[in-house]
Protein backbone atom coordinates (compact mmCIF):
# COMPACT_ATOMS: atom_id res chain seq x y z
CA UNK A 1 0.00 0.00 0.00
CA UNK A 2 2.65 2.40 1.57
CA UNK A 3 4.80 1.52 -1.69
CA UNK A 4 1.51 1.85 -4.22
CA UNK A 5 1.54 5.28 -2.90
CA UNK A 6 5.06 6.26 -3.10
CA UNK A 7 5.42 5.22 -6.77
CA UNK A 8 2.22 6.78 -7.45
CA UNK A 9 3.89 9.91 -6.05
CA UNK A 10 7.05 9.78 -7.77
CA UNK A 11 5.33 9.46 -11.14
CA UNK A 12 3.53 12.65 -10.38
CA UNK A 13 6.44 14.14 -9.20
CA UNK A 14 5.84 17.76 -10.63
CA UNK A 15 1.89 17.70 -9.03
CA UNK A 16 3.95 16.55 -5.75
CA UNK A 17 6.04 19.30 -5.75
CA UNK A 18 3.41 21.96 -6.40
CA UNK A 19 1.13 20.05 -3.55
CA UNK A 20 3.83 20.17 -1.26
CA UNK A 21 4.60 24.16 -1.80
CA UNK A 22 1.12 25.23 -1.30
CA UNK A 23 0.84 23.50 1.93
CA UNK A 24 3.83 24.54 3.12
CA UNK A 25 2.83 27.90 1.75
CA UNK A 26 -0.42 27.59 3.03
CA UNK A 27 1.41 26.40 6.66
CA UNK A 28 4.03 29.19 6.96
CA UNK A 29 1.94 31.88 5.55
CA UNK A 30 -1.46 31.62 6.50
CA UNK A 31 -2.09 29.01 9.24
CA UNK A 32 0.64 29.55 11.48
CA UNK A 33 0.77 33.60 12.24
CA UNK A 34 -2.64 33.87 12.04
CA UNK A 35 -3.67 30.49 13.39
CA UNK A 36 -1.41 28.19 15.48
CA UNK A 37 1.31 30.71 16.50
CA UNK A 38 0.72 31.59 20.27
CA UNK A 39 1.32 35.15 19.03
CA UNK A 40 -1.53 35.86 16.64
CA UNK A 41 -3.73 38.11 18.44
CA UNK A 42 -0.88 40.08 19.36
CA UNK A 43 -0.87 43.52 16.50
CA UNK A 44 1.63 44.04 13.98
CA UNK A 45 2.61 43.79 10.61
CA UNK A 46 2.44 40.45 8.89
CA UNK A 47 5.80 40.29 7.76
CA UNK A 48 7.20 40.70 11.58
CA UNK A 49 4.90 37.49 12.18
CA UNK A 50 6.57 35.40 9.76
CA UNK A 51 10.13 35.95 10.61
CA UNK A 52 12.86 37.44 12.14
CA UNK A 53 14.59 39.53 9.28
CA UNK A 54 12.71 42.27 9.11
CA UNK A 55 13.35 42.81 13.01
CA UNK A 56 17.34 41.69 12.14
CA UNK A 57 17.71 44.37 9.00
CA UNK A 58 15.99 47.30 11.02
CA UNK A 59 18.54 46.99 13.68
CA UNK A 60 21.47 46.24 11.08
CA UNK A 61 20.55 49.45 9.50
CA UNK A 62 20.57 51.65 12.57
CA UNK A 63 16.29 51.99 12.16
CA UNK A 64 14.82 49.84 15.01
CA UNK A 65 13.87 52.55 17.74
CA UNK A 66 12.34 54.46 15.29
CA UNK A 67 10.69 51.28 14.11
CA UNK A 68 8.99 49.88 17.42
CA UNK A 69 8.62 53.45 17.89
CA UNK A 70 5.95 53.79 15.02
CA UNK A 71 4.79 50.60 15.58
CA UNK A 72 3.75 51.06 18.62
CA UNK A 73 2.14 54.62 17.39
CA UNK A 74 0.06 52.74 15.08
CA UNK A 75 -0.89 49.35 16.83
CA UNK A 76 -0.74 50.60 20.32
CA UNK A 77 0.71 49.30 23.38
CA UNK A 78 1.09 45.79 22.75
CA UNK A 79 3.17 44.64 19.21
CA UNK A 80 4.51 41.63 17.66
CA UNK A 81 8.53 41.97 16.71
CA UNK A 82 8.85 38.94 15.41
CA UNK A 83 7.46 35.15 15.65
CA UNK A 84 9.05 34.53 19.17
CA UNK A 85 9.27 38.67 20.10
CA UNK A 86 7.19 41.47 21.67
CA UNK A 87 7.74 45.10 22.60
CA UNK A 88 5.44 46.12 25.07
CA UNK A 89 4.82 50.42 25.75
CA UNK A 90 3.03 52.64 26.96
CA UNK A 91 2.12 51.69 30.62
CA UNK A 92 4.22 51.23 33.29
CA UNK A 93 2.53 48.19 34.96
CA UNK A 94 5.64 46.57 31.81
CA UNK A 95 8.48 48.05 33.90
CA UNK A 96 7.10 46.84 36.80
CA UNK A 97 6.16 42.85 35.42
CA UNK A 98 9.54 42.83 33.58
CA UNK A 99 12.00 44.41 35.24
CA UNK A 100 11.29 44.85 38.82
CA UNK A 101 9.58 41.76 38.56
CA UNK A 102 13.12 40.43 37.15
CA UNK A 103 11.87 38.47 33.97
CA UNK A 104 16.00 36.95 33.24
CA UNK A 105 17.70 38.17 29.96
CA UNK A 106 17.55 37.37 26.43
CA UNK A 107 20.79 35.84 24.84
CA UNK A 108 20.88 39.28 23.08
CA UNK A 109 23.37 40.00 26.19
CA UNK A 110 25.31 37.37 26.08
CA UNK A 111 27.61 38.84 23.55
CA UNK A 112 28.83 41.08 26.14
CA UNK A 113 31.40 38.57 27.72
CA UNK A 114 34.62 39.95 27.24
CA UNK A 115 38.69 38.48 26.98
CA UNK A 116 37.94 35.09 25.33
CA UNK A 117 33.77 35.22 25.70
CA UNK A 118 34.65 35.04 29.97
CA UNK A 119 31.24 36.06 32.04
CA UNK A 120 30.33 39.07 33.67
CA UNK A 121 27.83 41.04 35.64
CA UNK A 122 26.04 42.50 32.88
CA UNK A 123 26.18 39.57 30.16
CA UNK A 124 24.53 36.58 32.60
CA UNK A 125 21.47 35.65 31.40
CA UNK A 126 20.53 33.13 34.56
CA UNK A 127 19.16 35.34 37.82
CA UNK A 128 20.82 33.33 40.38
CA UNK A 129 24.30 33.39 38.64
CA UNK A 130 23.77 37.40 37.94
CA UNK A 131 22.97 37.83 42.18
CA UNK A 132 25.94 35.74 42.88
CA UNK A 133 28.05 37.86 40.91
CA UNK A 134 25.86 41.32 42.36
CA UNK A 135 26.53 40.24 45.56
CA UNK A 136 30.34 40.41 45.06
CA UNK A 137 30.74 43.69 44.58
CA UNK A 138 27.52 45.48 44.90
CA UNK A 139 28.68 47.15 48.39
CA UNK A 140 31.53 48.94 46.78
CA UNK A 141 28.90 50.66 43.99
CA UNK A 142 26.47 51.95 46.49
CA UNK A 143 26.00 55.80 47.19
CA UNK A 144 27.07 55.83 50.59
CA UNK A 145 29.89 54.17 49.61
CA UNK A 146 31.07 56.75 46.59
CA UNK A 147 30.79 59.33 49.06
CA UNK A 148 32.43 58.12 51.69
CA UNK A 149 35.37 60.57 52.53
CA UNK A 150 37.01 57.20 53.75
CA UNK A 151 37.47 55.76 50.01
CA UNK A 152 39.34 57.39 46.96
CA UNK A 153 36.54 57.65 44.50
CA UNK A 154 35.03 61.03 45.93
CA UNK A 155 38.82 62.77 46.17
CA UNK A 156 39.00 61.70 42.37
CA UNK A 157 36.00 63.16 40.98
CA UNK A 158 36.54 66.22 42.37
CA UNK A 159 40.27 66.08 40.80
CA UNK A 160 39.23 64.81 37.20
CA UNK A 161 36.21 67.74 37.41
CA UNK A 162 39.25 70.40 37.99
CA UNK A 163 40.27 69.23 35.22
CA UNK A 164 38.16 69.52 32.97
CA UNK A 165 37.30 72.47 34.15
CA UNK A 166 41.01 73.53 33.30
CA UNK A 167 40.25 72.08 29.88
CA UNK A 168 37.53 74.19 28.83
CA UNK A 169 39.94 77.90 30.25
CA UNK A 170 42.73 76.43 28.31
CA UNK A 171 41.33 75.22 25.17
CA UNK A 172 38.46 77.94 24.78
CA UNK A 173 37.73 80.27 27.25
CA UNK A 174 41.50 81.57 26.82
CA UNK A 175 42.30 79.74 23.57
CA UNK A 176 46.22 79.16 25.15
CA UNK A 177 45.92 75.45 24.05
CA UNK A 178 43.17 75.13 21.16
CA UNK A 179 41.84 71.78 20.55
CA UNK A 180 43.73 70.94 17.27
CA UNK A 181 43.63 67.30 17.65
CA UNK A 182 40.17 66.75 17.50
CA UNK A 183 40.18 69.29 14.78
CA UNK A 184 42.21 67.41 12.30
CA UNK A 185 39.60 64.58 13.56
CA UNK A 186 42.01 61.76 12.57
CA UNK A 187 40.80 59.64 14.78
CA UNK A 188 36.65 59.82 14.97
CA UNK A 189 36.11 58.56 11.38
CA UNK A 190 32.32 60.53 11.48
CA UNK A 191 34.20 63.75 12.59
CA UNK A 192 34.67 66.77 10.29
CA UNK A 193 37.95 67.29 10.29
CA UNK A 194 38.16 63.56 9.18
CA UNK A 195 35.88 63.77 6.43
CA UNK A 196 37.04 67.33 5.18
CA UNK A 197 40.93 66.19 5.22
CA UNK A 198 41.81 69.72 5.55
CA UNK A 199 44.15 69.20 8.41
CA UNK A 200 41.55 71.01 10.79
CA UNK A 201 41.85 74.48 8.91
CA UNK A 202 37.84 74.13 9.22
CA UNK A 203 38.31 75.43 12.71
CA UNK A 204 38.67 78.97 13.49
CA UNK A 205 38.67 80.42 10.39
CA UNK A 206 38.44 83.68 11.48
CA UNK A 207 41.48 83.42 13.74
CA UNK A 208 39.25 83.69 16.91
CA UNK A 209 42.24 84.09 19.79
CA UNK A 210 40.05 83.18 22.50
CA UNK A 211 36.18 81.40 23.15
CA UNK A 212 37.03 78.98 21.05
CA UNK A 213 35.17 75.53 19.89
CA UNK A 214 36.15 72.82 21.31
CA UNK A 215 35.01 68.96 21.07
CA UNK A 216 33.41 68.10 24.24
CA UNK A 217 32.27 64.69 23.52
CA UNK A 218 35.76 63.20 23.83
CA UNK A 219 36.49 65.60 26.84
CA UNK A 220 33.44 64.26 28.66
CA UNK A 221 34.35 60.45 27.31
CA UNK A 222 37.90 60.87 29.11
CA UNK A 223 36.18 62.41 32.34
CA UNK A 224 34.07 59.53 32.21
CA UNK A 225 37.17 56.65 31.22
CA UNK A 226 39.28 58.43 33.72
CA UNK A 227 36.81 58.07 36.79
CA UNK A 228 35.55 54.35 36.59
CA UNK A 229 39.05 53.19 35.47
CA UNK A 230 40.28 54.73 38.67
CA UNK A 231 37.52 53.19 40.31
CA UNK A 232 37.85 49.71 39.15
CA UNK A 233 41.58 49.14 39.01
CA UNK A 234 42.65 52.10 41.92
CA UNK A 235 43.19 55.88 41.50
CA UNK A 236 47.13 55.53 40.85
CA UNK A 237 46.32 52.55 37.67
CA UNK A 238 43.57 54.18 36.20
CA UNK A 239 43.49 56.00 32.62
CA UNK A 240 44.89 59.33 32.34
CA UNK A 241 43.52 61.18 29.60
CA UNK A 242 42.21 64.17 30.87
CA UNK A 243 45.84 64.89 31.41
CA UNK A 244 47.36 63.76 28.19
CA UNK A 245 45.16 64.79 25.29
CA UNK A 246 47.25 62.53 22.91
CA UNK A 247 46.11 59.42 24.33
CA UNK A 248 42.17 60.47 23.73
CA UNK A 249 42.01 58.57 20.49
CA UNK A 250 41.50 55.25 22.38
CA UNK A 251 37.58 57.06 22.88
CA UNK A 252 37.35 57.11 19.48
CA UNK A 253 38.82 53.87 19.30
CA UNK A 254 36.08 52.99 21.34
CA UNK A 255 33.46 54.56 19.06
CA UNK A 256 34.32 52.51 16.64
CA UNK A 257 34.32 48.91 17.90
CA UNK A 258 31.01 50.39 19.80
CA UNK A 259 29.04 50.79 15.98
CA UNK A 260 29.43 46.79 15.29
CA UNK A 261 26.99 46.41 18.14
CA UNK A 262 24.18 44.70 16.04
CA UNK A 263 26.90 42.27 14.79
CA UNK A 264 28.30 41.38 18.05
CA UNK A 265 25.26 40.94 20.16
CA UNK A 266 23.04 39.38 17.50
CA UNK A 267 25.09 37.96 14.64
CA UNK A 268 28.08 36.95 16.38
CA UNK A 269 28.97 34.55 14.39
CA UNK A 270 29.40 37.07 11.33
CA UNK A 271 31.28 39.60 13.31
CA UNK A 272 34.34 38.25 11.28
CA UNK A 273 32.87 39.23 7.94
CA UNK A 274 31.36 42.23 8.56
CA UNK A 275 33.88 44.00 10.37
CA UNK A 276 36.65 46.50 8.31
CA UNK A 277 40.07 46.15 8.81
CA UNK A 278 39.82 49.40 10.48
CA UNK A 279 37.41 48.05 13.05
CA UNK A 280 39.17 44.92 13.81
CA UNK A 281 42.53 46.79 14.19
CA UNK A 282 40.23 48.99 17.10
CA UNK A 283 39.62 45.71 18.62
CA UNK A 284 43.06 44.64 18.89
CA UNK A 285 44.25 48.17 20.05
CA UNK A 286 41.46 48.18 22.58
CA UNK A 287 42.07 44.91 24.01
CA UNK A 288 45.73 45.81 24.24
CA UNK A 289 44.90 48.79 26.15
CA UNK A 290 42.69 47.46 28.37
CA UNK A 291 45.51 44.21 29.21
CA UNK A 292 47.70 47.15 29.77
CA UNK A 293 45.94 48.55 32.22
CA UNK A 294 45.42 45.80 34.73
CA UNK A 295 48.60 44.80 34.14
CA UNK A 296 49.71 47.95 36.35
CA UNK A 297 47.09 46.43 38.66
CA UNK A 298 48.10 43.79 39.59
CA UNK A 299 51.56 44.77 39.76
CA UNK A 300 50.42 47.77 41.78
CA UNK A 301 47.59 47.04 44.33
CA UNK A 302 46.72 50.00 46.00
CA UNK A 303 46.60 49.51 50.02
CA UNK A 304 43.03 49.86 52.21
CA UNK A 305 43.20 51.35 55.15
CA UNK A 306 40.54 49.86 57.62
CA UNK A 307 36.88 50.52 56.84
CA UNK A 308 38.08 51.64 53.16
CA UNK A 309 36.77 49.54 50.02
CA UNK A 310 38.86 47.71 47.65
CA UNK A 311 38.82 48.17 44.55
CA UNK A 312 36.37 46.23 41.97
CA UNK A 313 39.42 43.99 41.00
CA UNK A 314 40.50 43.46 44.23
CA UNK A 315 37.42 42.45 45.66
CA UNK A 316 37.09 40.19 42.58
CA UNK A 317 40.35 38.74 43.34
CA UNK A 318 39.48 38.16 46.44
CA UNK A 319 36.54 36.33 45.77
CA UNK A 320 37.79 33.52 43.52
CA UNK A 321 37.14 35.51 40.23
CA UNK A 322 40.86 36.04 38.98
CA UNK A 323 43.08 36.99 35.71
CA UNK A 324 40.53 37.33 32.51
CA UNK A 325 37.60 35.74 34.58
CA UNK A 326 37.72 39.72 36.76
CA UNK A 327 38.96 41.43 33.80
CA UNK A 328 35.97 40.50 31.89
CA UNK A 329 33.90 42.39 34.45
CA UNK A 330 36.64 45.26 34.29
CA UNK A 331 36.31 45.86 30.38
CA UNK A 332 32.43 45.48 30.68
CA UNK A 333 32.48 48.65 33.03
CA UNK A 334 34.56 50.59 31.60
CA UNK A 335 33.02 50.37 28.17
CA UNK A 336 29.25 51.02 29.44
CA UNK A 337 30.82 53.45 31.71
CA UNK A 338 32.45 56.03 29.83
CA UNK A 339 30.36 56.03 26.39
CA UNK A 340 26.82 56.59 28.54
CA UNK A 341 28.28 59.36 30.94
CA UNK A 342 29.59 61.27 27.91
CA UNK A 343 26.13 60.84 25.85
CA UNK A 344 24.30 62.29 29.00
CA UNK A 345 26.65 65.02 29.24
CA UNK A 346 27.21 65.89 25.46
CA UNK A 347 23.25 66.17 25.04
CA UNK A 348 22.80 68.13 28.34
CA UNK A 349 25.71 70.23 27.03
CA UNK A 350 24.14 70.88 24.25
CA UNK A 351 20.18 71.13 24.87
CA UNK A 352 21.50 74.05 27.47
CA UNK A 353 23.07 76.58 24.97
CA UNK A 354 19.70 76.49 22.34
CA UNK A 355 18.25 79.78 22.67
CA UNK A 356 15.12 78.04 23.68
CA UNK A 357 16.70 76.92 27.10
CA UNK A 358 18.58 80.32 27.70
CA UNK A 359 16.65 80.69 30.59
CA UNK A 360 17.41 77.04 31.92
CA UNK A 361 20.86 77.88 31.43
CA UNK A 362 20.40 80.99 32.91
CA UNK A 363 18.77 79.64 35.73
CA UNK A 364 21.19 76.75 36.38
CA UNK A 365 24.00 79.40 36.58
CA UNK A 366 21.95 81.58 39.52
CA UNK A 367 21.23 78.23 41.17
CA UNK A 368 25.13 77.59 41.49
CA UNK A 369 25.96 81.18 42.41
CA UNK A 370 23.39 82.00 44.93
CA UNK A 371 24.62 78.75 46.32
CA UNK A 372 28.42 79.05 46.34
CA UNK A 373 29.11 82.84 45.28
CA UNK A 374 30.86 83.89 42.62
CA UNK A 375 34.39 81.95 41.86
CA UNK A 376 37.35 83.55 42.78
CA UNK A 377 39.32 82.51 39.77
CA UNK A 378 39.57 80.11 36.95
CA UNK A 379 41.07 77.48 39.67
CA UNK A 380 38.31 78.11 42.50
CA UNK A 381 36.45 74.56 42.23
CA UNK A 382 33.07 73.48 44.04
CA UNK A 383 34.21 70.49 45.83
CA UNK A 384 30.73 69.61 48.29
CA UNK A 385 29.78 66.60 46.39
CA UNK A 386 26.26 66.53 48.90
CA UNK A 387 25.67 69.98 48.41
CA UNK A 388 25.82 69.36 44.36
CA UNK A 389 24.14 66.61 45.11
CA UNK A 390 21.13 68.42 46.55
CA UNK A 391 20.41 71.10 43.99
CA UNK A 392 16.81 71.10 42.79
CA UNK A 393 17.29 72.80 39.59
CA UNK A 394 20.60 70.73 38.31
CA UNK A 395 18.72 67.71 39.70
CA UNK A 396 15.94 68.19 37.79
CA UNK A 397 17.69 69.48 34.79
CA UNK A 398 19.42 66.47 34.49
CA UNK A 399 16.22 64.45 35.18
CA UNK A 400 14.76 65.93 31.94
CA UNK A 401 18.06 64.74 30.05
CA UNK A 402 18.08 61.48 31.28
CA UNK A 403 14.57 61.24 29.91
CA UNK A 404 15.02 62.79 26.62
CA UNK A 405 18.23 61.67 25.50
CA UNK A 406 18.36 58.45 27.51
CA UNK A 407 21.89 56.55 26.56
CA UNK A 408 20.05 53.54 26.16
CA UNK A 409 17.29 54.24 24.65
CA UNK A 410 16.90 50.65 22.92
CA UNK A 411 14.83 47.93 23.71
CA UNK A 412 16.40 46.07 26.83
CA UNK A 413 15.08 42.27 26.07
CA UNK A 414 13.82 39.80 28.52
CA UNK A 415 12.32 36.09 28.35
CA UNK A 416 8.91 35.16 29.73
CA UNK A 417 9.97 32.56 32.53
CA UNK A 418 6.32 32.38 34.32
CA UNK A 419 2.84 32.79 33.06
CA UNK A 420 2.23 35.94 31.97
CA UNK A 421 -0.62 38.10 30.09
CA UNK A 422 -0.79 41.49 28.49
CA UNK A 423 -3.80 43.57 27.98
CA UNK A 424 -3.95 43.98 24.19
CA UNK A 425 -6.46 46.64 23.00
CA UNK A 426 -8.56 46.39 19.91
CA UNK A 427 -8.89 50.46 18.34
CA UNK A 428 -11.79 49.43 15.85
CA UNK A 429 -13.96 47.72 18.23
CA UNK A 430 -12.70 49.52 21.27
CA UNK A 431 -12.60 46.66 23.33
CA UNK A 432 -9.42 44.97 25.46
CA UNK A 433 -8.94 41.50 25.91
CA UNK A 434 -5.93 39.71 27.92
CA UNK A 435 -3.84 37.36 25.74
CA UNK A 436 -1.30 35.03 27.08
CA UNK A 437 2.46 35.05 26.24
CA UNK A 438 4.39 31.72 26.23
CA UNK A 439 7.27 31.23 28.45
CA UNK A 440 10.37 31.65 25.70
CA UNK A 441 9.01 34.54 24.28
CA UNK A 442 11.31 37.52 24.20
CA UNK A 443 9.59 40.70 25.66
CA UNK A 444 11.14 44.28 25.60
CA UNK A 445 10.14 47.72 26.98
CA UNK A 446 11.66 50.23 24.89
CA UNK A 447 13.13 53.17 27.14
CA UNK A 448 13.09 55.87 24.02
CA UNK A 449 9.32 55.11 24.12
CA UNK A 450 8.54 54.51 27.69
CA UNK A 451 10.26 58.17 28.14
CA UNK A 452 7.75 59.75 25.40
CA UNK A 453 4.66 58.49 26.49
CA UNK A 454 2.30 61.85 25.64
CA UNK A 455 -0.49 61.17 28.22
CA UNK A 456 2.52 60.91 31.22
CA UNK A 457 4.50 63.69 29.60
CA UNK A 458 2.82 66.01 27.39
CA UNK A 459 5.18 67.17 24.30
CA UNK A 460 7.13 64.58 25.37
CA UNK A 461 9.94 64.91 22.77
CA UNK A 462 10.85 68.07 23.74
CA UNK A 463 13.17 68.98 26.51
CA UNK A 464 11.00 71.24 29.38
CA UNK A 465 13.22 70.45 32.74
CA UNK A 466 9.85 72.70 34.12
CA UNK A 467 7.61 69.47 33.95
CA UNK A 468 9.52 68.20 36.78
CA UNK A 469 8.47 71.20 39.11
CA UNK A 470 5.18 71.91 40.41
CA UNK A 471 2.62 73.69 37.97
CA UNK A 472 1.13 76.89 38.84
CA UNK A 473 -2.25 76.18 40.66
CA UNK A 474 -1.15 72.27 41.48
CA UNK A 475 -1.56 71.53 44.95
CA UNK A 476 1.49 69.38 46.73
CA UNK A 477 -0.40 66.41 46.58
CA UNK A 478 -1.25 66.86 42.90
CA UNK A 479 2.21 67.51 42.35
CA UNK A 480 3.54 64.26 44.03
CA UNK A 481 0.92 61.87 42.39
CA UNK A 482 1.97 63.52 39.14
CA UNK A 483 6.08 63.03 39.50
CA UNK A 484 5.84 59.78 41.32
CA UNK A 485 3.72 58.75 37.70
CA UNK A 486 6.42 60.29 35.88
CA UNK A 487 8.95 58.56 37.37
CA UNK A 488 7.37 55.22 36.98
CA UNK A 489 8.15 55.67 33.32
CA UNK A 490 11.79 56.37 33.90
CA UNK A 491 14.48 53.51 33.10
CA UNK A 492 17.42 55.64 32.06
CA UNK A 493 19.34 53.28 34.28
CA UNK A 494 16.90 50.38 34.04
CA UNK A 495 14.74 49.15 36.67
CA UNK A 496 14.87 46.09 39.28
CA UNK A 497 17.85 44.49 40.18
CA UNK A 498 19.47 44.33 36.82
CA UNK A 499 19.77 48.40 36.71
CA UNK A 500 22.56 50.14 36.26
CA UNK A 501 25.65 49.13 38.73
CA UNK A 502 27.34 52.19 38.67
CA UNK A 503 24.64 54.63 38.64
CA UNK A 504 25.83 56.37 41.99
CA UNK A 505 29.38 56.80 40.00
CA UNK A 506 27.89 58.24 37.17
CA UNK A 507 25.35 60.53 38.72
CA UNK A 508 27.27 62.23 41.19
CA UNK A 509 30.56 62.65 38.16
CA UNK A 510 28.02 64.37 35.76
CA UNK A 511 26.34 66.75 38.60
CA UNK A 512 29.67 67.96 39.71
CA UNK A 513 31.10 68.67 36.15
CA UNK A 514 28.01 70.24 35.16
CA UNK A 515 28.30 72.39 38.22
CA UNK A 516 32.14 73.60 38.20
CA UNK A 517 31.71 74.08 34.41
CA UNK A 518 28.61 76.08 34.74
CA UNK A 519 30.14 78.08 37.86
CA UNK A 520 32.45 79.44 35.73
CA UNK A 521 31.51 79.50 32.36
CA UNK A 522 28.71 79.48 29.79
CA UNK A 523 28.28 78.49 26.15
CA UNK A 524 27.63 78.48 22.72
CA UNK A 525 27.85 76.47 19.68
CA UNK A 526 30.54 77.01 17.71
CA UNK A 527 29.44 78.12 14.12
CA UNK A 528 32.38 77.10 13.05
CA UNK A 529 31.08 73.27 12.94
CA UNK A 530 27.66 73.91 12.07
CA UNK A 531 24.78 75.82 10.81
CA UNK A 532 22.34 76.92 13.60
CA UNK A 533 18.99 76.88 12.92
CA UNK A 534 17.92 78.69 15.91
CA UNK A 535 19.41 81.69 14.57
CA UNK A 536 16.82 82.04 12.36
CA UNK A 537 14.36 82.98 14.80
CA UNK A 538 11.79 80.49 13.82
CA UNK A 539 9.81 79.39 16.71
CA UNK A 540 9.25 75.89 15.13
CA UNK A 541 12.36 75.26 13.69
CA UNK A 542 14.51 76.58 17.02
CA UNK A 543 12.56 74.35 19.65
CA UNK A 544 12.36 71.04 17.30
CA UNK A 545 13.54 68.27 19.00
CA UNK A 546 16.50 66.71 18.64
CA UNK A 547 15.57 63.36 16.20
CA UNK A 548 16.76 59.83 16.66
CA UNK A 549 18.19 58.36 13.17
CA UNK A 550 20.91 56.81 11.17
CA UNK A 551 21.47 59.68 9.34
CA UNK A 552 20.79 63.33 8.82
CA UNK A 553 19.82 65.01 5.12
CA UNK A 554 22.85 67.10 5.01
CA UNK A 555 24.07 66.80 8.17
CA UNK A 556 25.30 70.54 8.34
CA UNK A 557 23.08 72.03 11.39
CA UNK A 558 23.01 71.49 14.73
CA UNK A 559 20.52 69.33 15.24
CA UNK A 560 21.51 67.27 12.25
CA UNK A 561 24.94 67.13 13.89
CA UNK A 562 23.13 65.98 17.77
CA UNK A 563 20.72 63.48 15.72
CA UNK A 564 20.41 60.66 18.38
CA UNK A 565 22.03 57.78 16.60
CA UNK A 566 19.40 55.01 16.76
CA UNK A 567 21.28 52.11 18.35
CA UNK A 568 21.12 50.14 21.68
CA UNK A 569 23.38 52.71 23.28
CA UNK A 570 22.68 55.88 21.06
CA UNK A 571 25.60 58.37 20.94
CA UNK A 572 25.55 62.17 18.92
CA UNK A 573 25.51 61.45 15.34
CA UNK A 574 29.15 62.00 14.56
CA UNK A 575 30.12 61.39 17.48
CA UNK A 576 31.85 64.69 18.47
CA UNK A 577 30.16 68.54 20.10
CA UNK A 578 31.50 71.68 19.62
CA UNK A 579 30.89 74.42 21.65
CA UNK A 580 32.57 77.62 23.12
CA UNK A 581 33.13 78.76 26.22
CA UNK A 582 32.48 82.22 28.10
CA UNK A 583 33.47 82.79 31.41
CA UNK A 584 30.18 84.03 33.24
CA UNK A 585 30.12 88.05 34.29
C1 LIG B 1 25.13 57.97 32.56
C2 LIG B 1 25.76 56.83 32.72
C3 LIG B 1 25.13 55.48 32.65
C4 LIG B 1 23.92 55.10 32.13
C5 LIG B 1 22.86 55.98 31.48
C6 LIG B 1 23.80 53.67 32.32
C7 LIG B 1 22.70 52.92 31.94
C8 LIG B 1 22.53 51.58 32.22
C9 LIG B 1 21.36 50.81 31.89
C10 LIG B 1 20.12 51.36 31.19
C11 LIG B 1 21.57 49.54 32.30
C12 LIG B 1 20.60 48.37 32.13
C13 LIG B 1 20.71 47.88 30.70
C14 LIG B 1 19.81 46.73 30.35
O1 LIG B 1 19.27 46.06 31.22
O2 LIG B 1 19.68 46.50 29.12
C15 LIG B 1 22.89 49.50 32.89
C16 LIG B 1 23.45 48.38 33.44
C17 LIG B 1 24.72 48.35 33.97
N1 LIG B 1 25.60 49.42 34.08
FE1 LIG B 1 25.25 51.32 33.58
N2 LIG B 1 24.95 53.22 32.92
C18 LIG B 1 25.78 54.29 33.15
C19 LIG B 1 27.01 54.27 33.75
C20 LIG B 1 27.61 53.16 34.27
C21 LIG B 1 28.88 53.14 34.95
C22 LIG B 1 29.74 54.37 35.25
C23 LIG B 1 29.14 51.84 35.27
C24 LIG B 1 30.31 51.26 36.00
C25 LIG B 1 30.96 51.86 36.95
C26 LIG B 1 28.01 51.04 34.80
C27 LIG B 1 27.89 49.68 34.93
C28 LIG B 1 26.75 48.96 34.64
C29 LIG B 1 26.62 47.53 34.92
C30 LIG B 1 27.68 46.64 35.54
C31 LIG B 1 25.34 47.16 34.51
C32 LIG B 1 24.72 45.77 34.60
C33 LIG B 1 24.08 45.61 35.95
C34 LIG B 1 23.49 44.26 36.21
O3 LIG B 1 23.17 43.51 35.27
O4 LIG B 1 23.35 43.94 37.40
N3 LIG B 1 27.12 51.88 34.20
N4 LIG B 1 23.46 50.75 32.84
Amino acid sequence: MLLDVIVYLLQHSLQTLFTLLVTFGLYFFVLYPFVFSPLRDIPGPYIHRLSKIPALHYQRVGKWIRRVSDLHEKYGDVVILSPTEISVNGDSKYINDIYIKNFPKSPFYENFRNHGFKDNIFSSLENDRHLGYKKLVMSLYSKSAVFSHKNPTRQNIVNKVRLVVDNIYQSSVTGNQPDYINAKGEENIHSKGFNLQDGGKWFNPSSKTKNLGIDVYPLFASLAMDVVSAFELGVENGSNLLKHPEQRGIVATHALQALMGFWTTLMPRFWNWAASSRIKQASVVIEEWQLAMYDVAEANVPSFCEGQNMTTLEQLKKNGLTGKNAYSFLSDNIFAGHETTAIQLAFLTFELLRPCNFKVQRKLIEELQKTFGKPKGPQDYIEDLETVDSLPYLDLIMLENSRVHTSIPGAEPRIVDRPYYVNVYNKDSKTSKQVGIPVGTTISCLPYGMHRVESVFPNSEHWIPERWMPYEHETPLEYNSRITTQQKYMMPFGKGIRMCLGMNVAQIEMKMAIANIYWHCNSKLCEDWCEITSKENDPVLSTSPVPIGNSAPKNKTDIEKMTMYDLYTTRPLNDECWLEWYENE
